[in-house]
């Protein structure tokens, strides 16, 4: 993973966002660059959407269970309120927050405030998951992370929901996603009995 080459110690105004599918590490990847800056003695702050509960209602935990302290808040605007003096502003599970989350990171940026928002590129539809589109087209930097397929092993690039719903929303894991390639993806939407077949 690249790192950020002045150093975690100048204090840099700036937006990172880091997407990719279910399972592919955007949690561990988010949680990673705010404990080197932690490391770096800055003031780090950590947000979630409220409606995330999915393991705790006070963490961000990734799949294998690496976890941080973290606020969780109702509006992008909250954010603003709650992250006044800190260096740092982590945000996970941003597909969540409502489309003034965009212009929420560039003021922070904009005031010298480092933002890494991690968040799904794509819903189960393979369409863009605002404000995921936004959010990207305005970064200073766009890591894409990949999960690896589970039905091939090459590496994914969509989250296939496995249960019949089609709200847009629907908090899950393995039991309700699986990280699949683009052949895979387009083999599975097609299967007899899938909802979108
Ligand atoms: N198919 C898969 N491909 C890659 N990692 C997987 C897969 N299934 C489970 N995992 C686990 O998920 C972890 C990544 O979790 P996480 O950072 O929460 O991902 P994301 O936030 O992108 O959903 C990996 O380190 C691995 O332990
Ligand atoms: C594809 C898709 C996912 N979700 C939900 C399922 C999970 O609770 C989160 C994604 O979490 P992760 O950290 O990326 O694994 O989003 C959803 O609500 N709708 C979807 O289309
Ligand atoms: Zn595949």
């Amino acid at each position: 993973m690249t790192d950020n080459l002045t150093g975690e110690s100048r204090r840099q105004g700036r937006i990172e966002v880091v997407c990719g599918s279910m399972f592919s590490g955007k949690t561990e990847e988010l949680i990673r660059r705010l404990r080197r800056a932690e490391f770096a003695k800055q003031k780090v702050v950590i947000f979630k959407p409220a409606i995330d509960t999915r393991y705790s209602d006070k963490d961000v935990v990734s799949h294998d269970r690496h976890k941080t302290r973290c606020t969780p808040v109702n509006s992008s605007e909250e954010i603003l309120l709650l992250a006044e003096d800190v260096d740092v502003v982590g945000i996970d599970e941003a597909q969540f927050f409502d489309n003034g989350l965009p212009d929420v990171c560039n003021l922070l940026a904009n005031s010298g405030v480092r933002v890494i928002v991690a968040g799904l590129d794509m819903d189960f539809k393979g369409v863009p998951f605002e404000p995921m589109p936004a959010l990207c087209a305005i970064a200073d930097d766009v890591t894409k992370v990949h999960a690896i397929c589970v039905r091939c092993g090459a590496l994914a690039y969509a989250s296939h929901r496995t249960v019949a719903d089609e709200k847009r929303v629907m908090l899950g894991e393995t039991a309700e996603y699986e990280p699949l390639c683009r052949e895979c993806y387009q083999k599975a939407i097609h299967e007899p009995g899938n909802a979108r077949g």
